[in-house]
């Protein structure tokens, strides 16, 4: 069965990965591609940057882009996402949702989208970070006394959002295990005379440079030892990939919001 995907934010970093994954795959087919309005690739095929032709042309018109589709890719911007989400509820156009930094009514929004077009939505498709994850889960639940927890992460230049999604839902996974709430407990950065670590706290330190694709580490720290928890992506080509695992996933799914717990069989 052929897949038939759109993919918005088509000349972005994931985009363009994308269009090439989806390009490459036995089972996918693009069945559009979006980008904005003021974008200089709009009204050229899609897969010129490759130097090829994939038959599809770059839409700046949601309808356009996404009639042919059965399926939207989306690592664009909050905004972007919802607007592109919407059209998917009207149309029956399954979602997969890589965007971050939503706001808490955004994200309300989308759950309720989910509730007539079925989505998988997760800050990080890379298996591994997903492995993590549940790592984290032990980790915390087997350290919640006297050790202090801090996450770090590290991306490029050009990343808009902090701290990053991932990073985010480590926070919100180390919370839970311990019976916080991340939205009381998280202090983002530090500056100044801070006074002593409350141990009741997560903390947030973002580095952004250069070309770092992506690094998050999350540090219990006790006294006379600490262990770290580290995952370092070194390609894009992981969250592509698995971007193209939830799209399967959603094959057999009419309605509802995963992650990729669900896709990944890990829920
Ligand atoms: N879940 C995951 O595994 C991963 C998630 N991400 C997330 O994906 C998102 C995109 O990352 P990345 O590809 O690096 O970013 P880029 O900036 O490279 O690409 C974003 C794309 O979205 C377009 N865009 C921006 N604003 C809008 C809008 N309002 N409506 C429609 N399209 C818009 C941009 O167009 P233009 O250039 O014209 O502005 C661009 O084509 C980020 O939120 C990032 O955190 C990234 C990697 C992995
Ligand atoms: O913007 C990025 O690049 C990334 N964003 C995601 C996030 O915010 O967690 C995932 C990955 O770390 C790369």
């Amino acid at each position: 069965m052929n897949h038939r995907i759109a993919i918005a934010g088509c000349s972005g970093r994931m985009g363009r990965l994308l269009i090439e994954t989806v390009l490459g795959a036995e089972d996918c087919e693009l069945a559009g591609a979006l980008d904005q309005p003021t974008s200089p690739a709009v009204g050229q095929d899609a897969g010129a940057f490759l130097g090829r032709n994939s038959g599809v042309a770059i839409a700046s018109d949601l309808r356009t882009g996404l009639r042919d589709a059965n399926y939207l890719i989306d690592f664009t911007r909050p905004e972007g996402t919802l607007a592109h989400l919407r059209l998917c509820r009207e149309l029956g156009v399954k979602a997969v949702v890589g965007t971050t930094g939503f706001s808490d009514a955004q994200k309300a929004e989308i759950a309720e989208i989910a509730r007539d077009v079925a989505i998988v939505m997760a800050p990080n498709m890379s298996v591994g970070v997903n492995v993590v994850l549940k790592l984290l889960d032990v980790a915390a639940r087997a350290l919640s006394q006297g050790y202090d927890i801090e996450i770090i992460e590290a991306h490029h230049r050009h990343k808009v959002d902090a701290p990053s999604g991932t990073a985010l839902k480590m926070g919100e996974v180390v919370a839970e295990a311990l019976g916080r709430d991340l939205k009381q407990c998280a202090v983002y950065g530090r500056e100044g005379v801070t006074g002593e670590r409350d141990p009741s706290t997560i903390g947030f330190a973002t580095v952004r440079g250069g070309d770092i694709i992506g690094d998050h580490t999350v540090l219990f720290a006790g006294i006379g030892e600490r262990i770290e928890v580290t995952h370092k992506s070194s390609s894009r080509a992981t969250y592509a990939q698995g971007s193209l695992r939830a799209v399967r996933f959603l094959a057999g799914q009419a309605k509802g919001l995963f992650g990729m717990e669900h896709v990944l069989g890990m829920a």
